[in-house]
C-alpha cells in the first residue's frame, strides 16, 4: 500500500525528484541515463559536450586539454553557465535525471586545474567568486547524487574505446586525480559540503551487471525526494 501511495505522489505536482549522476570521465553516466530514459515520466540531461566543442565556432574543451594554464578558466566558466542553465530549467516531468552538477564543475574540475598548478590563482579566485555568487543567490536543488565508483583504469581503458578527439592527450594520472577528488567529496566527506545524499554505485563492472544493479536501485534512484 505504501508502495502505491508512494507511486501516487511520484505523478502529482508536488513531488519533483532530481537525481545527478557523477562520477569520472568515461565511468558510464551517459550509458546510465541512455538506460533509464526509456523510462516514462523521466527527463533525462546530458552534459552539454557538444556545447563545450563548439561554442561559436570555437572548442574550449579541446582548447583546455591543448592548453590547461591558458583556457581552463575559458571552458569552466562555460561549463558553470551551460550547467547553471541546466540547473534552472522548469521541471516538466516528476523526475529529472542530470550528469553531474554545477557543483562537480567547481569541487572536481576546476579544483583539480588549481590544485595541479594549471589555473592561476586569479582565475581560480574569479571562478571562485561567480560560483559562490550563484550558488548563494539561485536555488539549486538536488535530491540525490548517484556516484558511479570506478577505478581509474576502468576509465581509462573506455575513454580509449570511446576515442573522443579532445581527450586523446588524457593520461591516467589524470583519471587518478579526478577519481581521487571525487572520493574525497562524496565518500570521505573530506573537502566540500556534499549537497544531497549519496548512493554509490560500484561501476567497474560489465554492462550486463550494470544494468542489473540499475534495476536494484531503481525506486531509490526515482523516489529521492518522495
Ligand atoms: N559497463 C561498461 N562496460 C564496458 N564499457 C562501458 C560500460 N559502460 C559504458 N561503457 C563504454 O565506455 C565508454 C564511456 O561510457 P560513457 O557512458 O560515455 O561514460 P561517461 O558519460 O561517464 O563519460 C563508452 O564507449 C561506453 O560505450
Ligand atoms: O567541469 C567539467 C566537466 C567536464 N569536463 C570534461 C571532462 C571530459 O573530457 C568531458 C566530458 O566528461 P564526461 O565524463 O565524458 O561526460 O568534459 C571538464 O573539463 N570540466
Amino acid at each position: 500500500e505504501k508502495q502505491i501511495d508512494k507511486n501516487k505522489k511520484l505523478k502529482s505536482e508536488e513531488c519533483h525528484d532530481l537525481c545527478c549522476i557523477s562520477g569520472n570521465i568515461a565511468s558510464g553516466k551517459t550509458t546510465c541515463l541512455e538506460y533509464f530514459s526509456k523510462t516514462s515520466d523521466i527527463e533525462v540531461l546530458t552534459e552539454p559536450v557538444s556545447k563545450w566543442r563548439n561554442v561559436q565556432g570555437c572548442n574550449p574543451l579541446g582548447l583546455m586539454y591543448q592548453d590547461p594554464s591558458r583556457w581552463g578558466l575559458t571552458l569552466q566558466t562555460y561549463v558553470q553557465l551551460t550547467m547553471l542553465d541546466r540547473h534552472v530549467l522548469p521541471m516538466s516531468t516528476p523526475v529529472r535525471m542530470m550528469e553531474r552538477s554545477i557543483y562537480s564543475a567547481k569541487y572536481i574540475f576546476a579544483e583539480n586545474l588549481y590544485k595541479s598548478g594549471k589555473m592561476p590563482e586569479v582565475d581560480f579566485a574569479v571562478l571562485s567568486e561567480w560560483f559562490e555568487w550563484i550558488i548563494k543567490n539561485i536555488a539549486i536543488p538536488v535530491d540525490l547524487i548517484v556516484y558511479l565508483q570506478t577505478s581509474p583504469q576502468t576509465c581509462y581503458e573506455r575513454l580509449k574505446q570511446r576515442c573522443r578527439d579532445e581527450e586523446k592527450v588524457i593520461p591516467l594520472e589524470y583519471l587518478e586525480s579526478i577519481h581521487n577528488l571525487y572520493e574525497d567529496w562524496l565518500i570521505h566527506h573530506k573537502s566540500f559540503e556534499v549537497p544531497a545524499p549519496v548512493l554509490v554505485i560500484p561501476a567497474d563492472h560489465d554492462l550486463k551487471k550494470m544494468l542489473h544493479q540499475y534495476e536494484e536501485n531503481r525506486e531509490k534512484i526515482l523516489m529521492a525526494h518522495c
